[in-house]
């Protein structure tokens, strides 16, 4: 038995396990050329990630010259995916010091689960690619319940406890979508100031804030 405060302990993928920004860049970028716009930069790039693929290719279309709808959006979206699809795990790495955390979690006998807006398939490829997948107990995407229910919806918090059996869970993200799905499902949630951020970090309204993944043991345990 285990005496940590949380049985489940549910993380996001892009910005929170992984740093994926060098991957999304240049897919963003192959369907922003195929529109006429300019590229953007990985540090723009980073502000649009959090809402899965076809968000961050709104966001990018709207700084680059305003939205494009219908048809003509779809496309790019297929665009986007088929580049990075053949391309999830060329540059992107776990964050400094998340193998070590998962690994210190997993010795207290707490299940791992993953609850990204990354479309499910897409997940599961990343995961697999990296040679992750085996640690995790659970892994949601923003698809598997259907898009209206992606974070910060709280249905994919839900689920992740039902499908690990319930139990107490905490929420580790770094995107207001995973501090409002951990509020709407009324659970805690630890963000981290390393992410992508859609707010500066400090005002995503996160119960603790950590800066390396060394803290997040300290920062669960404080929590619980
Ligand atoms: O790919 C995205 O934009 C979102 O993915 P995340 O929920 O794992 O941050
Ligand atoms: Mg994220």
């Amino acid at each position: 038995m285990t005496n940590f405060p949380f049985r489940i302990v549910g993380f996001d993928l892009d910005g929170t396990l992984v740093d994926s920004a060098l991957d999304l860049c240049p897919a963003v970028n192959v369907a922003l050329r195929a529109e006429g716009r300019p590229e953007v930069s990985l540090d723009v790039t980073r502000g649009l990630i959090g809402g899965g693929a076809r968000r961050m290719l709104e966001r990018a279309l709207e700084v680059t010259g305003g939205p494009v709808h219908g048809a003509r959006f779809e496309q790019l979206v297929g665009v986007l995916l088929e580049h990075y699809t053949a391309n999830i795990a060329k540059g992107t790495v776990p964050y400094p010091g998340c193998l070590a955390a998962l690994d210190d979690l997993a010795a207290r006998g707490v299940l791992l689960a993953v609850v990204t807006n990354k479309a499910e398939d897409l997940a599961l490829k990343l995961l697999a690619e990296l040679g992750l997948t085996h640690r995790f107990a659970s892994i949601v995407g923003g698809d598997t319940l259907g898009r209206e229910r992606a974070k910060p919806a709280p249905d994919l918090i839900h689920e992740t406890v039902g499908r690990c059996g319930g139990g107490s869970f905490a929420m580790v993200g770094d995107s207001t979508f995973d501090v409002l799905a951990a509020r709407n499902a009324g659970m805690p949630v630890v963000a981290l100031s390393f992410g992508y951020h859609d707010v500066p970090p400090a005002e995503l309204g996160a119960d603790l804030l950590i800066d390396h993944f060394d803290q997040l043991v300290g920062a669960l345990q404080a929590l619980g």
